[in-house]
């Protein structure tokens, strides 16, 4: 399975003065965990890296302290993650039939999740993980009053990773840019042009680290993971 990691952004929502994928979260960038996620995986073996061309030498030292058989590339960046995308997709190899996309921003996401995508998108033109809505939404006007409450029971909150047939979702991204969308994933493409789109169950801790408060949250929701994967060891040695 192919898989391309959207890394080119600025983090400009982080305050950060540098890309926030090379942010540490418990000792290790925020990139370096996506990527360990990725290498875990049963099925990833090709793995594109999109990114600004000024964090490619973090990103290669990165690299070469990984251990991993998968193969890696770095490819150029967007001004926007759709095109960031765009241009990663333009990069895969011309046998990839289907692909994920999983931003690197999502660095806790499991190795299962990821799995469990590349398992359902040889099946469907398109999927993505998601995960139902909890707070009550409402749809406000631009003087701040609210026109609708939606029914809770229809809204999910879309993560990555998303997985497609590489022929369409080509096709879409050129049609968007033909057509001048502007949408913040590949999904929305997928529907505009009137392609079905499956849910696959994300995961509640695959949270997007946007903000301090994201680190934040991500270093709690890492450091009980790592003590839970750490007693299942201890567990199968025996002590
Ligand atoms: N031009 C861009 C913008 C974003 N991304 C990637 O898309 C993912 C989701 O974007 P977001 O969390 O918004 O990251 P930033 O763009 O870095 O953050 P901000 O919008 O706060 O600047 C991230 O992994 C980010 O690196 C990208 O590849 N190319
Ligand atoms: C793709 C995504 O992570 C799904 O939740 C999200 O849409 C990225 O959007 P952002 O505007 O770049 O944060």
């Amino acid at each position: 399975m192919y898989l391309l990691i959207p890394a080119a952004g600025m983090g400009r929502r982080m305050g950060s003065q540098r890309n926030k994928l090379l942010l540490t979260l418990l000792g290790k960038s925020l990139l370096s965990w996506t990527l360990e996620a990725a290498f875990k995986s049963h099925y990833i073996n090709w793995i594109g890296i999109i990114g600004q061309p000024v964090d490619f030498p973090d990103f290669q030292k990165m690299i070469s302290g990984l251990s991993t058989n998968k193969s890696i590339e770095l490819i150029e960046g967007g001004s926007t993650r759709q095109e960031s995308v765009y241009k990663g997709l333009q990069a895969l190899p011309p046998e990839a039939e289907q692909v994920l996309i999983h931003d690197g921003a999502r660095c806790l996401a499991t190795p299962e999740l990821l799995d469990r995508c590349a398992e359902e998108v040889v099946k469907c033109p398109g999927l993505i993980a998601a995960v139902p809505v909890k707070d009550t939404i409402k749809v406000v006007d631009s003087s701040g009053l609210i026109q609708d409450t939606p029914d809770r029971r229809n809204l999910w909150a879309a993560q990555t990773p998303q997985g497609f047939e590489v022929k369409l979702l080509k096709e879409c991204h050129e049609k968007g840019r033909q057509l001048g969308w502007e949408v913040t994933d590949d999904a929305a493409l997928f529907e505009k042009c009137g392609l079905p789109v499956k849910v696959v169950a994300g995961e509640e801790t695959n949270l997007k680290v946007t903000t301090p408060v994201d680190l934040r949250v991500a270093e709690f929701i890492l450091t009980e993971a790592l003590k839970k994967e750490e007693g299942r060891s201890k567990k199968e040695e025996g002590v």
